[in-house]
């Protein structure tokens, strides 16, 4: 089965593939857009209940929506997947969201703020040295920050209220104050960390599709505290935004890129 443009949708203008990790951070998105989604399966995926990256949630506002799994490499096949499915279907995504919950590096991003990339830099691939950490770039290979068009970052900051900086990709939750001051002393713009926004940067990156990285705040970056988590505060904030986010991406134009 291919993913095909579905007639009697509103289309938006750009054709976008929304991708969180988890299911919760999905339907809070779904909640922006009126009426139920229509569960699109994608080719090839494995039988099970809500395995992550298996189907997308079409809504009736014409974004697809991707519970795509938790962590960069998930992420990464989960949206590369989605992407062939669409273009071999001959009705490709114009666009890639990349949307979630995250740590803020504070004080310049509150508990149920959202932020908006303009640099989706992941933070923990590369090498270890004595001089300290050496990003994959500097070992001759790859990349290890996608870029969002500038045009479109302005468009959805100004629409949502969000703020706009670099958002950081690890593997690894941020637990300590020290691992927080090291990536705030090599990342300065940093304003907040997710697991996922590279990977599905990567994707969007192999088949020419431009990326942009939305999260909410739930927890700030640093010390572990789970008591301090306000994860159901972070989804309200993407449902919220979603819902002023939405003519935004509609009358981005691509050509301001
Ligand atoms: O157990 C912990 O200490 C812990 C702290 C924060 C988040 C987690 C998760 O397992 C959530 C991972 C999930 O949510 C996104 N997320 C949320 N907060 C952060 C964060 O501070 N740093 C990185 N990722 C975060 C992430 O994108 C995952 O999808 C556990």
């Amino acid at each position: 089965m291919v993913l095909q443009a579905e007639e009697g949708l509103i289309t938006p203008s750009v054709r976008a593939l929304v991708a969180t990790a988890v299911p919760a951070e999905r339907d809070a998105v779904a909640q922006a857009f009126p009426g139920a989604g229509e569960a699109i399966r994608l080719p090839g995926a494995p039988e099970g209940p809500d395995l992550p990256g298996v189907s997308v949630v079409r809504t009736a506002a014409g974004y697809d929506l991707l519970a795509a799994g938790v962590g960069p490499a998930r992420a990464a096949a989960s949206t590369a997947t989605a992407l062939t499915a669409a273009a071999v279907g001959g009705a490709p995504y114009g666009l890639v969201v990349s949307v979630g919950i995250g740590g803020g590096f504070q004080p310049g991003a509150p508990l149920g703020s959202l932020v908006v990339a303009d640099a989706i830099t992941v933070a923990d691939l590369g090498a270890e040295s004595a001089d300290g950490f050496l990003p994959v770039t500097e070992l001759g290979f790859g990349t290890v920050t996608h870029r969002s068009p500038a045009s479109l970052v302005r468009a959805v900051s100004e629409a949502v209220g969000a703020r706009v900086g670099t958002i950081l990709t690890v593997s690894t939750v941020t637990g300590t104050a020290a691992r927080a001051a090291e990536l705030r002393a090599r990342h300065p713009r940093a304003l907040a960390e997710g697991m996922e926004g590279f990977g599905v940067a990567e994707a969007a990156a192999a088949h020419g599709v431009p990326v942009l990285e939305i999260r909410a705040v739930s927890n700030p970056v640093g010390p572990r505290d789970r008591a301090a988590w306000r994860i159901g505060d972070a989804l309200a904030a993407l449902t919220e935004g979603f819902g002023k986010l939405a003519p935004a991406l509609e009358s981005w134009n691509t050509h301001d890129q």
